[in-house]
């Protein structure tokens, strides 16, 4: 798990030194290995253009580009590189490698007035201003360069990082940042690419594994993870030959409402899709039948009251709860849900409306159990720890809010956010658009539950049920599109991962 870190861009000098030291390898040569990979990807997308104009700063991130223009050149294809340098400071395999491109006869331009800047009529542009170097908002010369490409109609593509935006927090970044179409990024995903916000600066971005030394990637210390199918798949636990529907766990669901009976059936099918030996579902009276119908193969418990939940009896036999799916807010279910949180202490996961009787009321979330885990939306997060002046601030509100009170949190979203009471966080990789509708929560609510219950602990359970759940949206969405994908599609989807997972999870252990 601990090998997909995502790495501060400051932290990234160190590992480039520990790299050249004990590989060996000089800089020259570890820049020469990330251009050609750069250089490798940049075609597979743009296989038939002949002609690409590259945008050089200074650093490194423009030496990088020197050297893919020099590739370019190598290729025959048409290449222009334009030195976007306010003086002639560069840093010196730059100046190495735009020697080398100038030598061998490539056509190089300096650029000292932004209006001089007049890229190739259907030119593919290589942003190679500024990488991870950036440390202060781009303004002047530069600035008025970026705000002059951002306005042309060129495909760009970033080297490393989009020139201008900072790694990580953006949030008083007034400067000029270049608006690529494609970032190929060195090593690892950068934190501010899982921002929302900067979708429009990163656009469709991929990692490129430019083979930083192992051992450093390993033991350098990152408070940021993103997931991979190697690391989640490992965490599922695999039932053995002898497993029960009494070993596989008892998960209890208190879902649904008069008026949201869907929410209720959704979660029921992403748990009884997920593993769990017997699923028992706790609904006001008049949702009996439906449950019965749709998920025919759940235990029913009915409440006292006929249209929410007003509080459970019998918990002697769960191993883990799943509460909140449409259950509504009345102050009959907000007693319900404080008669629940003062004698369950096992493992539970909260949604929806749990949530906002939580946040409504902090007496409630005093009595969560350690390591429950939370699953809100952005709203949600906002009504129980409050308003995030960006994306980056809410990122550390989620971490402060898990630690202080000692749960997970599992911020849903594009790149759906597990952050933990150690202050770690993990971001899924898995997912699409085609997921955001109504009810696709409740299905990961089930499936979280079902893990929990299944043995899980409460980090695997989120991080599974959210890898599998953005995975199974893949599947859906690579069958019948995004627009036509249903909440219900997802929960249908699920088994088909599970053998994914289990599969190679086998292969590795033989
Ligand atoms: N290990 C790896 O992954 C590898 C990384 N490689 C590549 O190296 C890139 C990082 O290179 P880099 O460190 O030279 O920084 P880069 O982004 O080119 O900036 C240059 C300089 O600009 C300056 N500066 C900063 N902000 C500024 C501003 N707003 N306006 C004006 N100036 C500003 C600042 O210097 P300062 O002015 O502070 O002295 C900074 O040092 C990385 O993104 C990747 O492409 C590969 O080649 C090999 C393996
Ligand atoms: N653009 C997106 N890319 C990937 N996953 C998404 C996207 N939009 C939504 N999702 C996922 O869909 C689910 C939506 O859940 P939620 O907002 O709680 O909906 P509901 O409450 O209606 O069930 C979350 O798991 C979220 O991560
Ligand atoms: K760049």
């Amino acid at each position: 798990m601990k090998n997909n870190k995502i790495f501060k861009t400051s932290d990234l000098q160190k590992l480039d030194k520990y790299t050249i030291e004990n590989e060996p390898v000089t800089s020259l040569d570890l820049m020469e290995r990330a251009a050609t990979v750069f250089t490798e990807k940049l075609l597979i997308f743009f296989p038939n253009s002949h002609i690409f104009n590259i945008l050089a700063g200074s650093g490194n991130n423009g030496g990088d580009g020197y050297v893919v223009a020099r590739l370019l050149h190598q290729k025959g294809l048409n290449v222009k590189a334009f030195g976007l340098h306010e003086n002639d400071c560069l840093s010196p395999d730059c100046a190495v490698n735009r020697k080398r491109f100038i030598d061998m006869g490539g056509c190089y331009i300096e650029v000292k007035n932004p209006d001089n800047l007049q890229p190739d009529e259907n030119s593919v542009l290589v942003d190679a201003i500024f990488g991870a170097g950036l440390n202060r908002p781009v303004t002047g010369f530069l600035g008025d360069i970026i705000h002059r490409i951002n306005c042309l109609s060129h495909p760009v593509v970033a080297i490393d990082m989009p020139s201008g935006l900072m790694g990580e927090d953006n949030g008083e970044n007034n400067g000029a940042i270049i608006k690529a179409d494609y970032t190929f990024t060195f090593q690892f995903p950068k934190l501010a690419f899982m921002f929302p916000e900067n979708v429009v600066y990163v656009g469709h971005w991929e990692v490129l594994d430019i083979r930083l030394h192992p051992i450093i990637l390993r033991e350098y210390p990152a408070a940021y993870y993103y997931l991979t199918e190697e690391v989640v798949a490992s965490r599922l636990l695999i039932p053995g030959k002898f497993s029960h529907k009494g070993t596989l766990g008892n998960t209890l669901l208190i879902v649904g409402s008069y008026s949201m009976m869907g929410a209720a059936m959704l979660a029921a099918k992403g748990a009884i899709r997920s593993g769990t030996g017997l699923l028992s579902v706790h609904v006001p009276r008049k949702l009996k039948e439906m449950i019965h119908l749709s998920v025919p193969e759940a235990l029913v418990e009915v409440d006292r009251n006929e249209f929410c939940f007003s509080g459970v009896d019998n918990l002697s036999r769960i191993q883990a709860v799943g509460i909140g799916s449409g259950i509504g807010t009345s102050p009959v279910t907000a007693e319900g849900i404080r008669q629940l949180l003062s004698v369950w202490r096992g493992k539970i996961v909260l949604d929806a409306d749990a949530l906002n009787l939580l946040a409504a009321d902090s007496g409630l979330l005093e009595l969560l159990p350690k390591g429950a885990v939370l699953t809100p939306h952005p709203k949600e997060f906002e009504r129980l720890a409050g308003k995030s002046v960006n994306d980056f601030d809410r990122l550390n509100k989620l971490s402060t809010f898990a630690s202080l009170h000692q749960v997970y949190v599992v911020l849903k979203g594009a790149h759906t956010i597990i952050a933990t009471p150690e202050g770690e966080c993990y971001f899924n990789m898995t997912g699409n658009p085609g997921m955001a509708k109504g009810g696709a929560g409740d299905v990961l609510t089930g499936i979280i539950a079902a893990l929990l219950a299944s043995g899980h602990s409460s980090l695997d359970a989120a991080i599974i049920g959210v890898y599998a759940h953005g995975w199974a949206g893949d599947l859906v969405a690579e069958e019948q599109g995004m627009r036509g994908t249903r909440a219900g599609d997802i929960a249908d989807k699920l088994g088909w991962v599970w053998k994914k997972m289990e599969t190679y999870n086998m292969a590795k252990q033989r």
